[in-house]
């Protein structure tokens, strides 16, 4: 395993492994870019079939990290972690202390959240050892009422927001009523995102690995069920990823049929050429760390005092993000990937990293 000449190391600034014997705890902590701010990003739990597999991922996740937070105009930098471990059976209260004694050895410069295979639940238990946990604290929503602090409402309805944006865009569609919608994982996010798509009557085709989220899709939301490999040749208007990353790539882009892609996960493009390809496929692509930023903003506001509506208007804004995005895309002939990246690195590049940085 090499870590500086890795393909994704991306010039990080910290890459943290953990080992703890006693819980059984292995994880990788990677803090990308603290330019303008502390690194915020989740903690996933995964069962990687290596470690190798385990490091690409969290380089490629920390990573988006500091696109992300500089695209929602947020005061953070970008990190991310991932546990090895099967987050159906390996969990336990010493693991996660395990992993949070780790966060805290680096001193506040990565704070950690939810992520795939982690919940509100793991994340209370990593607050009993470290302060630099965030999604957890209750807060109220615009009715006054109180709600767990788990971004992943906020992620689905930035989702929400950015598809019915690039449905508009690229569909002329003024409201979601009928539009045919595949979408792939349905956990937290994604069932959530499911929820606002059926309310504002969009047509449903779904898939987990998990089958009772899809049976519970089938019976709440009028969704077809189809089996994981088949959600990519639906004939669709907007494909939606909502599981893990890399399923935008060489083997899978011919096989779609759908105009938009606009969904949660994390690095869906294999690569950023996959980005090129959908373009000359003419599919338009909302990327990934712009349109599921609502968590990110969700979590930011936590930090400075939470104002519900305040909170809803920034998630909303990833609409107006995309937008520019995608006419400046257009203008330029460019792939959307390519812009955003662009518009995030003119934002985080401004300044070299500072000596004093390094030094404190
Ligand atoms: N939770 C949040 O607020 C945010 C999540 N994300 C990203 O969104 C994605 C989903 O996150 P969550 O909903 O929180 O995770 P989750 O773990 O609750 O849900 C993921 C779902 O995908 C399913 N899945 C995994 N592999 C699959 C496959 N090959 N085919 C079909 N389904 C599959 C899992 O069974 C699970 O139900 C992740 O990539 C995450 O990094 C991004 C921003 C914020
Ligand atoms: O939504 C969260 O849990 C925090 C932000 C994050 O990790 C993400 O956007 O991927």
């Amino acid at each position: 395993m090499s870590i500086f000449s890795h393909h994704e190391y991306d010039q990080h600034e910290n890459v943290l492994f953990c080992h703890d014997p006693i819980s059984g705890l292995k994880a990788i902590i990677a803090i990308h870019n603290t330019e303008l701010g502390p690194a915020l990003g989740g903690c996933r739990m995964w069962p990687y079939a290596t470690d190798d597999d385990a490091l690409y991922d969290v380089l490629r996740l920390s990573r988006g990290m500091t696109y992300k937070s500089a695209l929602a105009g947020l005061p953070l930098g970008g990190g991310k972690s991932v546990i090895i471990g099967d987050p159906r059976q390996d969990k336990s209260p010493e693991l996660f202390m395990a992993m949070a004694e780790f966060i805290n050895r680096l001193g506040g410069r990565y704070i950690t959240a939810e992520d795939a295979g982690t919940s509100v639940e793991d994340l209370k238990i990593m607050a009993q050892t470290t302060d630099h946990v965030v999604g957890i604290a209750p807060k109220k929503d615009l009715q006054g009422n109180i709600k767990s602090g788990d971004p992943s409402p906020m992620t689905a309805y930035g989702i929400f927001v950015g598809l019915s944006t690039s449905a508009k865009y690229y569909l002329d569609r003024s409201d979601l009523e009928g539009l045919r919608v595949a979408i792939q994982g349905l956990g937290h996010v994604g069932y959530r995102l499911a929820e606002h798509l059926h309310k504002a009557g969009a047509k449903l085709w779904v898939t987990d690995i998990q089958t009772e989220q899809v049976e519970r899709a089938q019976d709440e939301l009028e969704a077809i069920a189809v089996e994981p490999d088949a959600i990519y040749s639906q004939t669709v208007d907007v494909f939606a990823p909502c599981a893990l990353g890399a399923v935008l790539n060489d083997r899978t882009i011919p096989l779609l049929n759908a105009s938009v892609i606009a969904g949660a996960a994390n690095n869906q493009l294999q690569d950023e050429l996959h980005g090129d390809k959908l373009r000359h496929h003419g599919i338009l692509y909302a990327p990934d760390y712009v349109i599921n930023a609502g968590g990110i903003i969700d979590v930011a506001h936590e930090r400075t005092g939470y104002d519900p509506l305040q909170v809803k208007q920034h998630v909303e804004g990833i609409g107006d993000t995309l937008l520019e995005i995608f006419q400046r895309a257009d203008s330029e002939q460019a792939s959307t990937n390519r812009v955003a990246n662009q518009m995030a690195e003119e934002r985080f590049r401004s300044c070299p990293i500072k000596p004093h940085k390094l030094a404190s």
